[in-house]
């Protein structure tokens, strides 16, 4: 069954605006978004930039209030950061000084688990990300997209509702990016995770989504919501053929078109 027919509401953004400073210096990014995500769907974002995606992403994380409306999970409003959303960042946020082990330890350590359990936890989440090996060395000492696979275990590793990634692959070279791709789109198969992504990479998007998710210019509202399926086709068939697709391409245009449009 598909992620779309099991729909599951998880996260629900109602009418939600938000506005940044006061008065005459204020800055209205977000305007009036409705959205819901539903149980192990993967939703990508895309607008040009400064649009407020990655203000929509802090909202639903809970580090920035709404001005107007409000985010609910799972039926309960979101006034802060909390461990079931668990977010990536383009740079990632790792203790330095600690090995990569430790880092990935330290959510469910914070929660009290017992020692058995952390390590069964650490080394399932490693493995994943194919850092089996990598435990003891220190974070410095892996390269960008070891780093970034070390934040995505450490974020998993939490067993958060929701993964909140901001171009968590915005940093890496093709290759590394295409191959972190590979792997998310493994991890949220495997684990049914629910994964909210923003890029700035149309092909990302479609590779990866279930629904892509187009925002206007600032103040960032929704234009259009795309159903997609190239994810799973990939599963099937393998990337390129995908890519090469008519279907594939008249969406790609279409959403081309639309970020074209908001422009100047
Ligand atoms: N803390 C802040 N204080 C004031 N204005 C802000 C703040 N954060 C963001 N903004 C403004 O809000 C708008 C949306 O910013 P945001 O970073 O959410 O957009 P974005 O689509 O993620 O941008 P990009 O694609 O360039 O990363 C922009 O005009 C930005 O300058």
């Amino acid at each position: 069954m598909s992620a779309q027919s099991n729909k599951e509401s998880l996260i629900k953004i109602e009418n939600m605006s938000l506005e940044y400073g006061e008065s005459i210096n204020s800055t209205l990014a977000l305007k009036n978004i409705s959205l819901e995500i539903n149980k192990g769907e993967f939703i990508c974002v895309l607008g040009p930039s400064g649009c407020g995606k990655s203000s929509l992403l802090k909202c639903i994380a809970g580090y920035v209030k709404p001005t107007a409306g409000r985010v609910l999970m799972q039926g309960k409003e979101v006034d802060g950061p909390d461990w079931h959303r668990g977010v990536v960042f383009q740079s990632p946020t790792l203790y330095p000084w600690m090995t990569v082990n430790e880092n990935v330890e330290f959510g469910p350590k914070m929660r009290d688990l017992p020692k058995a359990e952390i390590k069964e936890i650490r080394d399932f989440f490693l493995d994943e990300v194919n850092l089996s090996g990598f435990g003891e060395n220190y974070t410095f000492e892996l390269s960008g997209g070891m780093k970034q696979r070390v934040a995505i275990a450490r974020v998993l590793a939490n067993y958060p509702q929701v993964v909140l990634m901001d171009e968590p692959f915005g940093a890496l070279d093709a290759l590394t990016r295409e191959n972190m791709q590979n792997l998310i789109r493994n991890i949220w198969k495997e684990n049914n995770t629910t994964i909210f992504f923003i890029t700035h990479d149309v092909d990302e998007a479609l590779l990866l989504a279930n629904r892509v998710v187009v925002m206007s210019k600032q103040p960032g509202e929704i234009i259009k919501i795309f159903n997609v399926d190239f994810t799973n086709q990939i599963f099937e068939k393998g990337t390129k053929e995908v890519i090469y697709n008519e279907d594939y391409f008249e969406v790609k245009n279409e959403i081309m078109d639309i970020i074209h449009s908001q422009i100047d």
